[in-house]
């Protein structure tokens, strides 16, 4: 069952294409990460989808029906990127206030020890640390047990004990047969989190699959070695130099030591592995080209 759909979404700020008709599915018990560097379009779209704007071309289903209607967000639970709390309510009153809105909302002790907040119950939200904030911001979204949670970069600012903190309980949510849409800065969040992965680069879909085949997808593969001086090298998407090593990132690695042997490079220690996530994205988003749906 798909919750949440953009079929040839487009849509425009004046000069700005932020989203060149795009395709996305969101199926029901799904974990998707939307992945992309800044300004490819990741907010726009996400926020299409909870109906907080309006396709410029293009159609956007949440349960099947208009995001834009009250009635079909119900079910959605939502953080944006920048979320405003009122500076002098309680943690524990602005829990109070958004539970009020929802027919079983989770308990207020068990929402708050699921985000790691027991200890801030009676603070003030303007007296929080912003990684609290953000973790509030987070746990607001979970409180009426929505079907599909969307989240905008959910753990920008938190430091690494927070953010695992924050996994775990979108994990746990996931676990019990929630859906997740979540976008992301952080690879590594991604690879922890996410099953599914939708790269987006300059407003477009650029790969769709899950993390192993977009790793694969592009075939990167990235040969190291060690040499002096290098020629330049066809086929090569991204140099980088570390610890005395060359690393070059290539589509194409038999052909690459074949160059190499061919240009007479005196390269010593030859090592050739597959890319991370990371450097498959790269790959991906400078070639600025849609790649193949599957492989
Ligand atoms: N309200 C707006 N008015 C004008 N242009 C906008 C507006 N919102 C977004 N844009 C532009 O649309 C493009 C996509 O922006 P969007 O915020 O969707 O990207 P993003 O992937 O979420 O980026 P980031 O990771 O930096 O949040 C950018 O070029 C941005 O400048």
């Amino acid at each position: 069952m798909i919750l949440a759909r953009a079929d040839q979404v487009s849509r425009r700020y004046g000069e700005v294409l932020a989203l060149d008709r795009v395709d996305l599915t969101v199926g029901a018990g799904e974990l998707v990460g939307l992945l992309g560097p800044n300004g490819a379009g990741k907010s726009t779209l996400i926020n299409l989808l909870v109906g907080v704007r309006r396709p410029t071309a293009g159609r956007v289903e949440l349960f099947g029906a208009d995001p834009r209607d009250a009635a079909s967000r119900r079910e959605l639970g939502v953080t944006p990127q920048e979320t405003g709390l009122p500076a002098t309510l309680r943690v524990g009153e602005v829990i109070d206030f958004v539970s009020r809105h929802f027919p079983d909302p989770v308990p207020r002790d068990e929402l708050l020890d699921r985000f790691g907040l027991g200890d801030q119950v009676k603070r003030q939200t303007g007296g929080l640390s912003g990684g609290q904030r953000r973790r509030l911001a987070v746990a607001l979204a979970f409180v009426g047990r929505p079907r599909l949670v969307v989240l905008d970069e959910p753990t920008t600012g938190l430091d690494v004990e927070a953010r695992h903190a924050l996994w775990e309980a979108i994990r746990g949510f996931h676990a019990e047969g929630g859906t997740v849409l979540l976008s992301s800065h952080y690879l590594e969040e991604v690879e922890a989190l996410a099953q599914r992965v939708v790269v987006i680069g300059q407003g477009r879909v650029l790969a769709d699959d899950t993390v192993e085949a977009i790793r694969g997808m592009v075939g990167v593969r990235r040969v190291s070695l060690v040499a002096d001086d290098l020629p330049p090298l066809p086929g090569v998407v991204a140099t980088e130099r570390a610890d005395g090593r060359t690393h070059l990132l290539t589509t194409d690695a038999d052909q690459l030591v074949r160059d190499l042997v061919t240009a007479g490079v005196a390269f010593r220690e030859l090592e050739v592995r597959p890319t991370s996530l990371e450097e498959a994205f790269l790959a991906i988003t400078a070639g600025g080209r849609p790649a193949p749906a599957t492989v």
